[in-house]
Parts: structure tokens; sequence; C-alpha cells
């Protein structure tokens, strides 16, 4: 078969399922059934407990609940307080893992402990750069990451040893692994695919996450405190999100099964890279190139809106109908990190003279809550997300975009792991919930 013909194939099994997999809208209303679980107001339903995180997204007022400018806790204490509490030479990431996981503040003598088991454990087997992770490469550095953490298994003699000490330690060891898997899953696509030069630098156990992930990166291994205090605050920013979102839900789900812990982070992988979720900060970058490409003058609202108007009417970038680094499935009127996140970006426009793609991210920002209101149903409000402004940093610091969404996993590890805890410790139940059948009956003749 040519693949013409292929095509033309696959395109009339589509038709075919188009007709047979058609369930009439008003069912779902019938049956009581919340698309997305999520119910008519955009609200989750309620589908376990935490103790992890907290986000708040409305208040109640006068008995009424009314939207609020976004919240978000991890283990009691609001995100940007653990942020701007760090010392000025401070990097965070590894005392607000320990907070995630241990659910408390580490003490000098734990943190110090702490810090040299991530140290010690950012490594990968003997010849598992060359023999895994150069094999195949992909623009796709999520794809070859998840393969890396499927093909640690079998270097684990430990692996299905279901306790909560060895599970500690895989989610230990894979936290300090994920900035090498990420590094050199790029590296490898930028040699064999981009035919650039490959360097492969070795970790370094006295540095932070941010300032490994940097010196991995960059030839000469250089960067300055600000790049990493940048780059850390952008990791604890992404470390954790409630129960519910999509990956960290992956991750319960298959914990629950008595899953191991490289297969509960690999299916956390394939959640977290769509471009819904964790995958939107890519998308960013395609989409803002491509307004760059049919927008003349940054600052003129009105092309930009009449631009905007023909994404999200799926005529224009990937015609799919979605601004992405807009809207989120909790929050309303604001997410607390992307605020955290505009104080930087406006630093880092100003020394990397980017202030003209500044003026376009703060028009598109103004504009498409509007233009997205105007178009679909609003239940709660849309407003940018944590990743709106997260593709604009990681270019301005020099990390190529193949892995922003990378950069989100090796931050959200973190979060996962901590739920893949708490489900072993607190639940202990298969997740299984229920569909109704609306399926005919029939018999063969
Ligand atoms: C780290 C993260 O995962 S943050 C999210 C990153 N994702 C993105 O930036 C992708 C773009 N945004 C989206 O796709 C959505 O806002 C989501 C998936 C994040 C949340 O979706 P929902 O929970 O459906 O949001 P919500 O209930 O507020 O949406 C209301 C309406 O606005 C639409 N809408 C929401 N965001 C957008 C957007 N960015 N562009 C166009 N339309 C949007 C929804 O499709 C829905 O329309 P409809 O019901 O009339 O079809
Ligand atoms: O909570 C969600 O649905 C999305 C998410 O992971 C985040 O915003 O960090």
């Amino acid at each position: 078969m040519t693949t013409e013909q292929m095509n033309d194939y696959f395109e009339e099994l589509e038709a075919v399922c188009l007709k047979n997999d058609n369930i009439a809208p008003r069912l779902f209303e019938e049956y009581g059934v919340n698309k997305g679980l999520r119910d008519e107001n955009g609200k989750g339903v309620l589908t376990g407990l935490t103790n992890i995180s907290k986000i708040v997204s409305s208040k109640i007022v006068d008995n009424q609940k009314i939207p609020c400018d976004g919240e978000l806790w991890y283990r009691g204490y609001r995100v940007e307080d653990l942020i701007h509490c760090l010392g000025q030479n401070e990097f965070g990431f590894e005392k607000i893992a320990y907070l995630l996981l241990m659910g408390k503040l580490p003490d000098e003598r734990e943190k110090e402990d702490f810090d040299r088991i991530i140290g010690e454990c950012r490594t990968l087997p003997t010849n598992f750069t060359r023999d895994v992770i150069m094999k195949a490469p992909s623009e796709d550095v999520m794809n070859s990451m998840t393969r890396s953490i499927l093909t640690l298994a079998s270097y684990d003699k430990k692996v299905k040893e279901p306790s909560v000490s060895n599970s500690l330690r895989q989610c230990i060891q894979l936290i300090s692994e994920f900035p090498l898997l990420a590094v050199y899953g790029y590296n490898a696509y930028n040699h064999y695919e981009k035919n650039e030069s490959m360097y492969i630098h070795h970790p370094d156990k006295q540095l932070s996450t941010a300032e490994n992930l940097l010196m991995l990166l960059r030839p000469d291994r250089k960067y300055t405190l600000t790049e990493a205090k940048v780059l850390d605050t952008a990791l604890i920013l992404h470390m954790e999100h409630g129960g519910g979102n999509n990956s960290t839900f992956t991750t319960r789900v298959v914990t629950s099964s008595g899953s191991d812990t490289y297969s509960t982070m690999a299916a956390a992988m394939c959640s977290l890279k769509g471009p819904k979720h964790g995958g939107a900060n890519i998308k960013v970058m395609e989409m803002m190139d491509d307004i760059r490409a049919h927008i003349k003058d940054y600052s003129d609202k009105d092309e930009i809106e009449a631009y905007l108007r023909r994404i999200v009417d799926k005529d224009a970038f990937d015609q799919k109908g979605l601004i992405y680094g807009m809207g989120h499935a909790v929050y309303s009127i604001s997410d607390p990190r992307e605020r955290v996140f505009k104080d930087y970006v406006k630093q880092l426009a100003e020394e990397k003279k980017r202030q003209k793609d500044l003026e376009l991210y703060e028009n598109i920002e103004m504009l498409a809550p509007k233009i997205i209101a105007d178009k679909r149903h609003i239940y709660k409000g849309v407003s940018p997300n944590v990743d709106f402004y997260s593709g604009f940093v990681y270019d301005m610091l020099g990390i190529p975009v193949e892995l922003y969404t990378a950069m989100f996993a090796v931050a959200r590890i973190v979060g996962w792991s901590a739920h893949r805890i708490e489900e072993m410790i607190c639940t202990d139940k298969i997740i299984r919930p229920a569909y109704m059948s609306v399926m005919e009956e029939k018999r063969l003749s």
C-alpha cells in the first residue's frame, strides 16, 4: 500500500468511528455524567483527600461563592512565601522537595542529608547514556525521558518491592536523575537530528538542581547566579498542583493498581506532555512564533485582536481553537504562579533587551480572556496560566524549546512522588470509577 492509500484507509476508518462512537450529548445530562469529571460550573468531582497542597480559586462571601485571585499552598505554606523566604544566594528546589515529600520543612541536618542523597543519586548506570539515551533520539524529549525511565527499572533489583521506603528511594533517585535524562535526551537529538556538536557534561554533586541543569546544558558550563535563581523559582512554581491535575491523577490511578514507581512515573510523563496540560509551554512558544509571523505591529491591539479571534475560530495557527497559556481547570481570576513569573519576565526582558516581545505578550494577556469569553461558554473566568510566560523565561535563559515540558517534568516529579506515597499510605484501594453503558444489545443472526 502507498502512504496515500494508507491515509485513505484510515480516513475511512475514522468515518466509521465517528458514526459508531457517537453518544448523544443529552445522555450525559440525563445520567448526570460530568464530562472531564467536572460539574456544570467547571468544578472537579471530589475524588480524594490530600495533605500535600491546596489550590484556592473562589471564596464564600455572604453565603455566595465568588471567584477570587488564585492561591497555591504547599504543605501549609503559600508558594510565594516559600520563594520569598529563600536567601539571596539560596536555592529552594531541594528544600521544598523535602517539604512536599516529608510534610515538614527540613532542619539543618535533614537538609544536609537530603542534599547529599540528591547529589549522590544524580548519576546513571554505567553506559546508560550511550546504550539507552543516545539510541533513537527524538525531538520529543518527553518520549525519550519516558523510555529512559522504563529502562531504569531493569537496573533496579528491587523494582517491584512494594514498601513505602522502597518507593521513596525510587522516587528520590528519579528526582535526581530527571535533569540528566532531560538534558542528555536533548543533546542526543541536537547532535543526531540537528547535526550540532555533542557535549555530555557530568553533573556536580555540590550544585543544586537548577545549577546542574544550566551547567549540563551549556557548552562552557557557565551561568550566572541570577539565571540559576530564576530557573530554581520556575521549578518551585511547577512542583505541585493538587491531586486532580491530569498527570498527578494518573500517578494516583496507576499507583492504586499496585504498579511500580517507574511505570507510574512513565504514565505521568505521558499525561503531562499533552498540549492541554504541561505540553502547553511548547505550544505557547509555537503560537507566539506564529503570531509574530502574522502581526506587523506588536503594539497594534486591533491587529493582534483580529488574529487572536482567528485562532479561537480555528482559522489560524494549529486550528484547535485554543489560545495556549490561557485558561485553567481550577483558577479563574488569576493563577498565582503567573504573577510570580511576570515579575521575573519584566526584569529579564529589560536585561536581555526583549521589551518588544514583552509588549506583545502583555497585549495578548490583556486581550485573550475577553476574546475567549466572547466565543466560549465561560463558567468561572479565563486568565493566563503558569505557562503563559514560562516559555518566554526559558527562552531568555537560552533553554531550547524542546526542553520546556521536560523542565516541567523535572519539577512535577516531586509532586507526583508525594502523591504516590500519600496514595500508598492513606488510600490503598484500586481507583475504579463507573461508566454507564448506553450500548444497544444485538443478536448475531
Ligand atoms: C500546567 C497546566 O496544565 S495549566 C493549563 C495549560 N493548558 C493550556 O494553556 C492550554 C489552553 N487552555 C485550555 O485548553 C483550557 O483552558 C484548559 C484545558 C487548561 C482548561 O479547560 P476547561 O477546564 O475546559 O476550562 P474552562 O471550563 O474555564 O473553559 C470554559 C470554556 O472556555 C474555553 N477555553 C478555555 N481556555 C481556552 C483557551 N485557552 N482558548 C480557547 N478557549 C478556551 C473552553 O474550551 C470552554 O469552552 P466551551 O465549554 O464553550 O467549549
Ligand atoms: O491543575 C491543573 O489542572 C493543571 C496543573 O497541573 C497546573 O496548573 O500546574
